[in-house]
């Protein structure tokens, strides 16, 4: 543990309480979703698990209140590969809260074989980019409303060897599944930096995460990677450690000046040249909102 504890730097050291404020987790019912739910509960804030699977979101609700006394972990169905799901539970979050001060976006698929979102997306730009895209976008008033307020969107590493091809973004004229998953992920940073721009002055901030290598169940769909995360399970984050850099994103004071960056082990990060593309950015927003019915502004 000793040496796992030296080999895992970044660590949230933030001392800031919830109590009173308001936050969405998605893919909460696992990894570093779970660990990221089960330390706003602690701090105070009322939580929303936002999940795909109700039933496992129920168990891991009633984990979290028994290990912090905070009964106010609420499971919620959200279903990121389907549209029609995304408006319900924005639909329902909007009518039943008032405020909304902390929205992760954390949830992710990773080398799946090929297969579509309800919508007809690419299962990895459907889920990690445009499901979180529609949410964001579908709860923005209530975070501006709240503010100040924070967007964490969980990105990864693997954003280096994504591009933004926008002729074959649903991987309609060639697929790879690892590296629709790095696209996805270079997209979620993409939205991170246009979004800090849009929202200048709004008292909402966003940042981008990668999480470090972390043992969950993300790797679930390749063989090879399952094996490579067996071997190294010893040296790689546990969920709990891949949570900090999320919660230091979510919680630390003073760091709305760093709206829009990247961070990793708790410090801002460098990201790809791709990454820092202003006129992709803005394009794949344009894109993202056609896709997705929203009205271009
Ligand atoms: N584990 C790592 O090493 C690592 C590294 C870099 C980035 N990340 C990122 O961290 C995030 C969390 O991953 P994790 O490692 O905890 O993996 P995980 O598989 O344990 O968690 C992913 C969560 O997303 C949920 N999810 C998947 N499809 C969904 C859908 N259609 N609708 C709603 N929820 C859905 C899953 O149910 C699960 O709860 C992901 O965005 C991943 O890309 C992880």
């Amino acid at each position: 543990p000793q040496i796992r504890k030296m080999l895992s730097s970044g660590v949230c050291t933030s001392t800031v309480q919830l109590p009173g404020k308001v936050a969405v987790v998605t893919g909460a019912n696992t990894g570093i979703g779970k660990e990221t739910a089960k330390e706003l509960a602690q701090r105070g804030a009322r939580v929303y698990l936002a999940c795909r699977d109700v039933q496992k979101g129920e168990l891991v609700a009633r984990e979290i209140q028994i290990m912090t006394g905070n009964q106010q972990v609420l499971v919620r169905k959200l279903d990121l590969a389907d549209t029609k799901s995304i408006r319900a539970f924005a639909k329902d979050f909007l009518a039943e809260e008032k405020h909304l001060h902390i929205l992760i976006n954390n949830a992710g698929v990773m080398m799946c074989p090929y297969s579509k979102t309800a919508d007809g997306f690419e299962m990895h730009i459907g889920v990690n980019h445009l499901g979180h895209f529609l949410l964001t976008h579908l709860l923005l008033e209530k975070l501006k409303e709240s503010a100040p307020s924070r967007v964490v969107n969980v990105s990864s590493l693997a954003h280096h060897l994504g591009r933004i091809h926008f002729h074959n973004l649903q991987g309609e004229k060639f697929y790879h599944a690892g590296l629709a998953y790095c696209h996805s992920k270079l997209a979620n940073i993409l939205f991170t930096q246009e979004l800090a721009r849009r929202l200048k002055g709004s008292g909402v901030t966003t940042y981008s995460v990668h999480p470090g290598t972390v043992n969950s169940e993300l790797v679930r769909h390749s063989y090879l990677m399952r094996w490579i995360w067996w071997l190294f399970s010893f040296f790689i984050k546990t969920p709990q450690q891949g949570a900090q850099t999320s919660l230091y994103c979510a919680l630390t004071e003073g760091l709305e000046v760093l709206n829009g960056n990247h961070f990793s082990d708790c410090h801002v990060a460098w990201v790809s040249a791709q990454a820092r593309n202003e006129t992709v950015a803005r394009r794949l927003w344009d894109v993202s909102c056609d896709l997705l019915g929203i009205p271009v502004d």
